[in-house]
């Protein structure tokens, strides 16, 4: 199947020089949600600007549903939502008016019961006749993704959507993408929290000053980076590790009460048994054993640390 979105060589040069996309290229599949990472400045916000055709590109290529964003502004715009980090919208108005002047602006005819279902799947019908300036910070919030989502796009950008709200409004937001992706809808979203993305995300893209560092499957990259750690509680300390150990990748930690064996996900039980019993067979006694296996956010940073 074609892409829903292409992304070919893109840069983008601000006017005072500074270079904020370098040669990006990748393709984003109808119905997947993609999680894009990266530090502050790193270019998430230019890249969603530029598929969006709210920012000109430098260089490069961007098509939605085959259409070049730049010529076929209107038409690759109606099949996007963009959810964005603020509101900017009149403060006096309604919730119900908002939301469905946002589906007019995209040429959509009116359609109250459609407005009034994502009001609800918003938890903000109660709220429909409010003005906005009466509405809390993350109603505000739940605000912009329901304009995002009046038009019905099949396409919704989520920039930092749960940056600075509460537990409760952060859960109903992943909620509402896993519905939405049920329908189809292809997501593309950038967080800072990097657990919610390991969480949500089929795939998961890492940019950094301007460069895509990965794009990959959420999955495939957590076995091909992801490591597991056990660490051996030692009921004595040792100064040096037994070269009878030297086969096993073992670290000493504690001040030599505690052995840390680095090891790969997937790689069987047959291992550990043998370190066991290699540690046995040592004379090394042990009282606790734990494992920990490396997340997305700890290959996120050592990505980002190899590249600075
Ligand atoms: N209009 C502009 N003119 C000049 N430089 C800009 C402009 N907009 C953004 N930049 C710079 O481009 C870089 C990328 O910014 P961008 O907003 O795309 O980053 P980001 O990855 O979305 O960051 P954050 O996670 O902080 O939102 C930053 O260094 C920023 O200062």
């Amino acid at each position: 199947m074609a892409p829903i979105i292409s992304i070919k060589s893109l840069s983008k040069t601000y006017g005072n020089g500074f270079k904020a996309l370098d040669n990006v290229s990748f393709d984003i599949e109808e119905g997947e949600i993609l999680a894009l990472l990266g530090p502050n400045g790193a270019g998430k916000t230019t890249l969603i600007s530029i598929i969006c055709g709210m920012t000109n590109p430098s260089g490069g290529q961007v098509t939605v549903s085959g259409h070049d964003v730049v010529r076929d502004f209107r038409k690759t715009r109606a099949d996007i939502g963009l959810v964005p980090q603020e509101l900017t919208t009149d403060m006096f108005e309604t919730v119900f008016n908002t939301v469905s002047f946002s589906r007019g602006l995209h040429g959509k005819k009116p359609d109250p019961a459609y407005i009034e279902q994502i009001l609800k799947d918003l938890s903000l019908y109660e709220k429909r006749n409010n003005a906005l300036r009466e509405l809390s910070g993350g109603m505000k919030r739940r605000v912009l993704i329901a304009k995002a989502l009046s038009h019905e796009p099949r396409i919704l950008f989520l920039d930092e959507p749960t940056a600075g709200v509460d537990v409760a409004l952060r859960k109903d937001m992943w909620q509402l993408v896993e519905r939405l992706r049920r329908t189809g809808v292809t997501i593309i979203l950038t967080t800072h929290y990097i657990e919610e993305a390991q969480g949500i995300a089929d795939r998961v893209g890492v940019i950094n000053r301007g460069k895509l560092l990965l794009v990959e499957e959420k999955s495939a990259l957590m076995r091909k980076l992801g490591r597991k750690q056990m660490t051996i509680e030692l009921l004595e300390r040792i100064e040096a590790i037994p070269a009878s150990l030297a086969g096993f990748s073992l670290s000493l930690g504690e001040g030599g009460g505690q052995l840390v064996y680095d090891y790969e996900l997937g790689s069987g039980n047959g291992q550990i048994a043998g370190l066991l019993q290699a540690l046995n067979a040592a004379g090394l006694r042990f009282d606790d054993v734990s494992t920990r296996q490396t997340s997305l956010e700890d290959i996120f940073v050592s990505l980002i640390g190899e590249a600075a």
